[in-house]
């Protein structure tokens, strides 16, 4: 059997089997208005929108519960625009816009994006820092995280980024900042010759052939995932200049990662995309066998739930207190979803699901599980997309701090922040009263 879909896309019994067996209503695939195609402007760009109309052919519409977001036709290419040449406009689905947007990100924040290429919400997320704060992104897919790369240079970016080719699931290295005041200039004389210095994408010949040797088996692909991440980018601002290797790869005390972890996670997961129509339509040429190899496939499901949970926790481990994390991803199972958020809040008892305020005014409904949400093709006319949002709340780590989640010894350091907190107010206090003595 075979349903004609928008763009009279014919889904395969085994995608409908699949949405049966997830318990998604096919409908949300059918709509008769084929969703649009969204852009973000670059800040500052909002008086060439009339120039950038002309040059694509097409009216930009704005998008209103989004800001910097406009929806054209689905079948307007930008790629050849000047203003896509150029970096004012860069596409991304408004959805994908919104995850970010959960974020919350303020100037100054330290951002970590666990899954970050091909890079469209990292780019996102850099504008949103302007020049303020930094960003890790990681991928363990080397090829993805080099066109993310090429992307973040292209739009000129990449000032405060550092990316690294590493498995999401063991990263640890914290934002450069923990790290702020070693750098003094005092090294010894040998170490002065290994600081990193400007990155140069002409790398010495040598280097290259090296890095290209080291690559060459999955199996030696499989072990560089068990050693010391590898850095491919850093920008001039990202902390990264002037430091020594041991610097950037020091291994945190228990407690640094309270204190001085990230301030915001983005975990925007692998997933089988089926909440995507335009990646499902992709297999209409690459073939439905594929499709059924590639995204249908339960063990693959089952595999990728396991990921998805362990990327999750690895990326709250990794939040300073305060901090928030949000957990996204392109599929529109239960599964990938609301079951790997259930289960992950389920282990980390610390942990608070929170309400996204900016979600009032979005086009989308909300999950299984209350303060999560969850867009569809259909009511949100964007991807599928699925999103929630969790904070590392004070209160809640001093009351769950002698669970072993957090590494030992943390208790301490939550002493050491209260004693903070009571020393700062009776310095307050002591200050007030003496400016009422001097008065
Ligand atoms: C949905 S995509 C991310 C899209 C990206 N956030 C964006 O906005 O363009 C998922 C990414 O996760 C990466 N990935 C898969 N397993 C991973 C792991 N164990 N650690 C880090 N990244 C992983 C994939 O290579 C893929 O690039």
């Amino acid at each position: 059997m075979e349903v004609e879909s928008p763009s009279n896309l014919p889904l395969p019994d085994a995608f409908l089997d699949f949405l049966n067996e997830n318990g998604l209503d096919p409908s949300v695939y059918t709509n008769s208005d084929p969703t649009p195609r969204y852009v973000r402007l670059k800040p500052g760009c909002e008086g060439d929108v009339e120039e950038i109309e002309v040059e694509v052919g097409c009216k930009l519409e704005k998008v209103d519960w989004l800001p910097s977001f406009y929806s054209l036709s689905p079948h307007v290419q930008i790629a050849n625009s000047k203003a896509y040449q150029q970096g004012k406009i860069y596409g991304i689905d408004a959805a994908s816009g919104a995850a970010v947007s959960a974020l919350n990100i303020s100037l100054g924040d330290h951002v970590l994006d666990l899954c970050v290429a091909p890079g469209a919400k990292l780019c996102m997320i850099l504008d949103l820092l302007g020049s303020s704060g930094s960003v890790t992104g990681i991928d363990v897919a080397r090829h993805r995280l080099a066109a993310c790369r090429t992307m973040v240079l292209k739009y000129s970016l990449g000032d405060r980024c550092r990316l690294f080719v590493a498995d999401g699931t063991l990263f640890s290295l914290l934002p450069i900042r923990v790290f702020s005041g070693s750098n003094s200039g005092e090294y010894p004389l040998d170490e002065m010759v290994n600081l990193y210095k400007e990155w140069t994408s002409r790398r010495p010949w040598k280097d290259k052939k090296k890095a290209a040797k080291a690559r060459v088996t999955v199996a030696s692909q499989l072990a560089s995932l068990t050693q010391d991440p590898e850095l491919i980018y850093y920008g001039k601002n990202s902390g990264v200049v002037g430091l020594t290797r041991s610097e950037i790869y020091q291994t945190y005390r228990g407690n640094d990662v309270l204190r001085c972890g990230y301030d915001k996670v983005l975990v925007d997961a692998e997933c089988t995309h089926d909440g995507s129509i335009k990646h499902i339509q992709k297999f209409e040429y690459w073939g439905w066998k594929t499709l059924q190899r590639r995204v249908l496939n339960a063990e693959r499901t089952d595999n990728l739930t396991v990921l998805q949970l362990q990327l999750l926790t690895n990326g709250f481990r990794l939040l300073k207190i305060g901090g928030s994390l949000v957990y996204s991803t392109c599929s529109l199972t239960v599964a990938q979803n609301e079951d790997v958020v259930e289960q992950f809040l389920l282990q980390n008892a610390s942990a608070e699901l929170l309400e996204i305020d900016a979600a009032k005014n979005w086009p989308c409904r909300s999950g299984r599980i209350p303060k999560t949400l969850r867009f569809d093709p259909m009511t949100s006319r964007t991807s599928g997309l699925f999103v929630a949002k969790v904070l590392l709340p004070f209160v809640k780590m001093l009351w769950h701090s002698r669970r072993t989640e957090f590494p030992s010894g943390s208790h301490l350091l939550l002493h050491q922040v209260i004693l903070d907190h009571v020393q700062g107010f009776l310095r307050q206090q002591q200050s007030m009263r003496s400016v009422v003595y001097l008065k």
